[in-house]
This record gives C-alpha cells, structure tokens and sequence, in this order.
C-alpha cells in the first residue's frame, strides 16, 4: 500500500517536472516567434449589416458564417500568412458598425492600425453615401495618409439587387486613392477575391518594411534637429 502511493507520487512528481518543461519549452517558442514574426493590424469599417464580419470571417476561417449578430466592440480575428518566406500575422479588427456598439471603442480601433479597409453593400446606396463619414472619421484620429486604405463593395451575389453602380464606386475609390474591390463574402467562387483583399495590404505593408526603419530615422533626425537647435542658439556667433 505504501509503495503504490509513494509510486503515485514519483509519479505525479515527474509529470509535475514534465508539465514544468514543457511550459517552459513553450513559452521559449511562442517568445520566439513572436519576435519573429511581425503582426499587421488591420481594420474593417463601415456601415452596420453590411457584411465586415462575414468578410472577416471568409477570410480567416475560409467560409460564409451561418448566422451573424451585430457586432458589439470589436472581434480580432488573426491569420498567420506567409509572403516572400516572412510569417506575419495578419490581425483583423472586425469593428461594430452600430453606433451605440463603438463608441466607447472607437478609440483603440485606429490606435497604430497598420491598414484600413471601408466597406459598403452594393444593395444599398446610402451604405456607400455614408463612406465619407467614415473616411472622416477615420481621418480624425490622425491615421497617417501612408496607412494604406481599400474600399470594398460586398454582397455583389445579389446581382439583381444591385444599387451602386461599379463607375461610380471607381470614381469614388479613385479620388480616394483607394483600390476598389467588389466582392462577395457569401458566394464560395468569390473566397479567392476576399482574400485578395487582405492579402494585398499585407504584401503592401511589408513592402513598407523600410517605411518602419525611416520612422526610427526620423525619430533619430528629430533628436539631432533638436540638439542642432539648441548648439545654435547657445552659439555666440
Ligand atoms: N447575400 C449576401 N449576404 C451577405 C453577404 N455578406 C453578409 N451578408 C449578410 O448580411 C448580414 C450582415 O452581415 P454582417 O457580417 O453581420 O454585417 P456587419 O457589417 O458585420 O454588421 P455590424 O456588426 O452590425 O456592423 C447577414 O445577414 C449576412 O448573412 C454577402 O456577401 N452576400
Ligand atoms: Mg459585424
């Protein structure tokens, strides 16, 4: 009887020590990959219903979703691509387009995204009238014009239905300096399309990857631009 217990304990004992090894093990790795691997934040905004989380949803899971509720807040979704041999994490920020389910948020959604991409229903103009007060919105809490913006015209399944015409939607894309992307987050045969989407800012963003180091340049410029300054002013001549 004695025996077996102190056998049970050896026991529990070395799986303790195990368990102890392989959180440590993986702590080690996760550490390691992520240094390694760079995340890219990327937003989707627009009216609400006018399908950001079945978009989302296409591309990181690779299918139509059941059923959808409003979204409330935000939902990350994330998905791990490789481009050129890098592996970066492409993580969506699916953002609510109900008023009363952002506002308190609206804050950490533009907090240093790395791309934003505007979406509206190809059934229903006032979604694609109402992009303005998103790019507003979007331009009010200082995204940077570098931060690369797409526009999306989804539900374009429903080809019967449609409201906004393709001419228009270029124009508007155009003036913007956006790419347009018109698309369905339903229809299977358009999943290439959607992940086009995501996949072209993140080929973008990484091409940016010098952008990243000019940032620390500039950082380094101001700094001597401030000490030039000062060694001015306090130059006798
Ligand atoms: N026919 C069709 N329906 C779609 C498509 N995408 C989304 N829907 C439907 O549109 C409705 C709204 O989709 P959601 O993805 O929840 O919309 P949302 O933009 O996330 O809405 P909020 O979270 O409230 O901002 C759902 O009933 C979807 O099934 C599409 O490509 N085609
Ligand atoms: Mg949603």
């Amino acid at each position: 009887g004695t025996r077996q217990i102190s056998e049970r304990r050896d026991k529990i004992r070395s799986l303790e020590v195990r368990f102890i090894t392989s959180s440590v093990d993986l702590s080690t790795s996760s550490l390691e990959l992520s240094i390694q691997t760079r995340i890219f934040k990327i937003i989707v905004i627009g009216d609400s219903n006018v399908g950001k989380t079945c978009l989302t949803f296409r591309f990181t899971g690779g299918s139509f979703p059941d059923k959808t509720e409003a979204t409330i807040g935000v939902d990350f979704r994330e998905k791990v691509v490789e481009i050129e041999g890098e592996t970066i994490k492409v993580q969506v920020w699916d953002t609510a387009g109900q008023e009363r389910f952002r506002k308190s948020m609206v804050e950490h959604y533009y907090r240093n995204v790395h791309a934003v991409v505007f979406v509206y229903d190809v059934t229903k103009m006032a979604s694609f009238r109402n992009l303005q007060t998103w790019i507003e919105e979007c331009n009010g809490h200082r995204v940077s014009a570098s931060v690369p913006r797409v526009l999306v015209g989804n539900k374009c399944d429903l080809v019967d239905q449609i409201q906004v015409p393709s001419n228009m939607a270029l124009k508007f894309a155009d003036a913007h300096n956006m790419l347009l992307f018109e698309t369905s987050a339903k229809d299977p045969r358009e999943s290439q399309n959607v992940n086009s989407i995501f996949m072209s800012l993140a080929c973008r963003l990484k091409a940016q990857k010098s952008l990243l180091y000019r940032d620390v340049e500039r950082e380094d410029g101001r700094v001597r631009l401030t000490q030039e300054t000062e060694t001015k002013s306090t130059c006798p001549c």
